[in-house]
């Protein structure tokens, strides 16, 4: 049996305690229908919030190699996660991120006062990390990068909550069976960047064996099989 390292498995009991992780049955984005969904808006209490800035904290500063200079957070659930995740990393390391700035966007641009799409830290010539909770067909992530190249910034990596380990889905006239890469991978390979995850599927799973019931492990165990990517 695979082990997951302490901070993962104390961010799942959290996400458990949020409900933030639920089994059921569950629409995406992209239309595709999941047995199980990260809901990272249900983070909203104090002691929560802390606990996945804690682990994102913690996924980005075991990578000593990495160095940027803001945390950007898309609009809506990225924006609590930038912030308060910065925040933490400043209290892990205050001599590396002491000056680490947040910043995220408007989903709509605002006409008046300071005006603009950008709040927080202005991202020209600036190394940005994106963090967000989930990619599952990345038209999000996409979206997100658009906006740092429009502003001038340049995007050296992107965190997430949860990585669905899932292809991208049929575009048209193509078999939804045949293999296809994940969005992550489509990404990372495009741009060359880390993509980093808190937790993933293969965590999810493992998670779900010893908590969770027999039904929600085999529901879990076809959608791995039926959508999981090649990279
Ligand atoms: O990879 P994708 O298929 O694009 O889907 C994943 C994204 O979709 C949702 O955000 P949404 O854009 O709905 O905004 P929200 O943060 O306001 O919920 C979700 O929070 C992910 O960020
Ligand atoms: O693909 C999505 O829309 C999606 C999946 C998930 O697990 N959580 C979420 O907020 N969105």
């Amino acid at each position: 049996m695979t082990t997951i390292p302490a901070y993962k498995s104390q961010f799942i009991d959290h996400c458990i305690k949020a409900n933030a992780l639920k089994f059921g049955t569950f629409t995406l984005k992209s239309g595709r229908i999941s047995p199980y969904f990260f809901n990272a808006g249900l983070f909203h209490r104090a002691d929560l919030i802390r606990s996945i800035s804690t682990a994102f904290a913690h996924t980005l500063a075991d990578r000593s190699d990495l160095e940027f200079d803001i945390l950007f957070g898309p609009a809506y659930k990225g924006v609590p996660l930038a912030t308060t995740t910065v925040d933490k990393l400043a209290e892990i390391n205050p001599e590396k991120y002491g000056s680490l700035s947040y910043s995220f966007n408007r989903k709509e641009a605002k006409t008046h006062g300071e005006g603009g799409s950008i709040v927080g830290a202005p991202l020209k010539g600036k190394k940005i990390f994106i963090i967000d909770d989930v990619i599952t067909a990345g038209t999000a992530i996409r979206e997100a990068i658009e906006i740092i190249k429009a502003e001038g910034g340049e995007l050296v990596g992107i965190v997430v909550a949860v990585d669905r380990m899932e292809k991208t889905p049929a575009k048209d006239g193509e078999d939804e069976s045949a293999p296809r890469q994940s969005a992550i991978g489509q990404v990372r390979e495009q741009y060359g960047i880390p993509i980093l995850a808190i937790l993933t599927l293969d965590d999810v799973v493992e998670f779900t064996k010893g908590k969770g019931t027999e039904d929600d492990l085999r529901r879990l165990k076809e959608y791995r099989e039926m959508y999981k990517a090649i990279d």
